[in-house]
């Protein structure tokens, strides 16, 4: 097989896989959220397909697209004269493919994005509310506050352009596009769904603080020495 095919099959299966850790941390209901990862060294990425439930994904079903979320595929013939098919012209890429597209064309070293509605992430975007920086695994992960995002409606490059807008002058991998929901980059896949988990985690125990009065901001040198810690140090 060559090596673009084995590629896009190994990024098929993780993309596919991908999409059980969105239902195992609850962040999203019946079709509401999907995932996405670039084929490295190709302009190509894979993406859910719409409208399918996640108990059906397969590693087949997952959508082979451009950088510009129109869908491809073909066939190779393999060493042994095998024709091997890759993409999958019968199915749909997700509703929200030219966002993450945009994305993968404007934010060189991002390899995944992840789009859901989880509750708690939502219901600040709906505020229009950025998450402020006042836990240290804010700290950790998100290098400050989560920011908001512009209102974009779906459809066009709006959403992708609001995401890049946002987060390229941010630490944050999570971006809350306001009156939607959270869409998160990661260098691939997997990285852009902890930030999704993550995100979600953190705005569900902001919110609870604030029910009880108002959280203690933490201090930018600190904020940034546990940023720098988390990438740099932590797990190496
Ligand atoms: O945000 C939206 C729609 O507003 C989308 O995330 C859909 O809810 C998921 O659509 P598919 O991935 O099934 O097309």
């Amino acid at each position: 097989m060559s090596a673009l095919l084995e590629t896009i099959a190994r990024i098929r299966r993780e993309v596919c896989d991908l999409h059980a850790e969105l239902t195992r941390y609850g962040l999203v209901v019946w079709t509401a959220g999907n995932v996405s990862g670039r084929i490295p060294g190709y302009d190509l990425m894979v993406i859910k397909p719409s409208g399918l439930s996640y108990d059906d994904l397969t590693p087949e079903t997952m959508v082979v697209t451009d950088l510009y979320g129109t869908p491809v595929s073909g066939t190779s013939t393999g060493g042994d004269g095998t024709i091997l098919e890759w993409g999958n012209p019968a199915l749909t890429p997700s509703s929200d493919t030219a966002a993450h597209a945009y994305v993968y064309r404007n934010m060189p070293d991002v390899g995944g994005v992840v789009h859901t509605h989880s509750t708690y992430a939502t219901a600040w975007a709906a505020r229009g509310e950025e998450i402020p920086c006042v836990l240290t695994m804010m700290g950790d992960e998100f290098g400050g506050p989560i920011p908001v995002g512009p209102f974009a409606l779906i459809g066009d490059d709006s959403i992708g352009q609001g995401i890049v807008e946002t987060l390229k002058n941010s630490n944050s991998p999570a971006v809350l596009m306001q009156n939607h929901g959270p869409f998160t980059i990661g260098k691939d896949a997997r990285s852009a769904v902890k930030a999704a988990v993550m995100c979600e985690e953190v705005a569900r125990t902001v919110h609870v603080s604030r029910q009880l009065g108002e959280p203690l901001p933490i201090d930018q040198g600190q904020i940034e020495s546990l940023y720098d810690r988390y990438q740099n140090v932590y797990g190496r």
